[in-house]
């Protein structure tokens, strides 16, 4: 079966981020197009090696394929720790910030992440920004009274250093879209963000918003798949969670 050019790139990314998998481990899976080839492989992975792993999904979606995969899954309540996370992401920069969001999974994605010891990021090119910002940010929040709490954020993005201030509630078929942890989703028309780190901790001071799809130090890695099947790896060399400024990022081609 012949690839696509942009398939040929999520499928690279994704078959160098299975050779992270270790025997045993258990794996927070991510949600997208992207996660999804890394699902795939994992999955055949699984049949010709007969390794055991256990995946934590971040989504239904990601659920539903894992199912159909016969890729096996827990709850992340009930495991200790998750030893690796793959997951696709909107934008990237060189510190290895994120805007993750765009599958409306952010929330599930970033606990996941989070209660991860490591988490690997798989990418095409096209998701290399210099500065984040020009794919919308998806900031989650809570239903009841969201047009005050979209207020607030529009109030708060007057005092930010962003090139854009437009907002809009992200929509499904029948109205505003509902995620799988009950909220709704603003985008954040920025353009470009000049302090992730300030806008994503001042965001998350907001009452009614749960979480910014806002990744700050959190990948360790991006692998970035080629549309002629070769990867790029770039990797902080510094444990994740340690500031940007003191953060080393080493590269490294493929041939
Ligand atoms: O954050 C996400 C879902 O919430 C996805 O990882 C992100 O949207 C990238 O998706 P794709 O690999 O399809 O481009």
């Amino acid at each position: 079966m012949s690839l696509s050019p942009a398939d040929q790139a999520k499928s690279a990314a994704s078959a160098r981020a299975l050779t992270l998998v270790e025997d045993g481990m258990t794996l927070g899976l991510g949600t997208g197009s992207t996660a999804g080839w890394f699902v795939r492989l994992l999955s055949e992975r699984i049949k010709r090696e007969r390794i055991r792993v256990t995946g934590v999904a971040t989504s239904s979606a990601t659920v539903w394929l894992a199912e159909e995969l016969g890729v096996p899954l827990c709850k992340l309540e009930d495991v200790e720790r998750i030893d690796l996370t793959v997951d696709g992401a909107d934008e990237f920069d060189a510190n290895l910030n994120l805007i993750k969001g765009g599958g409306a999974a952010l929330l599930q994605e970033k606990i996941v992440a989070a209660a991860s010891g490591r988490m690997v990021v798989i990418a095409d090119d096209s998701k290399r920004v210099a500065r984040l910002g020009a794919f919308p940010l998806p900031v989650e929040i809570v239903r009841f009274g969201w047009t005050s709490t979209r207020r607030a954020v529009q109030e708060l993005l007057n005092g930010m250093d962003v090139e854009g201030r437009e907002i809009s509630i992200r929509t499904g078929s029948a109205g505003p879209l509902v995620t799988d942890e009950g909220h709704f989703i603003l985008d954040l028309h920025l353009g470009q963000i000049n302090d992730a780190p300030r806008l994503a901790s001042a965001l998350n001071a907001i009452p009614g918003v749960v979480e910014s799809g806002l990744f700050i130090d959190m990948a360790s890695m991006v692998i970035i798949g080629k549309t002629d099947g070769k990867t790029e790896v770039i990797e902080r060399v510094v444990a994740p969670g340690t500031s940007v400024d003191q953060a080393e990022l080493m590269r490294n081609q493929d041939s």
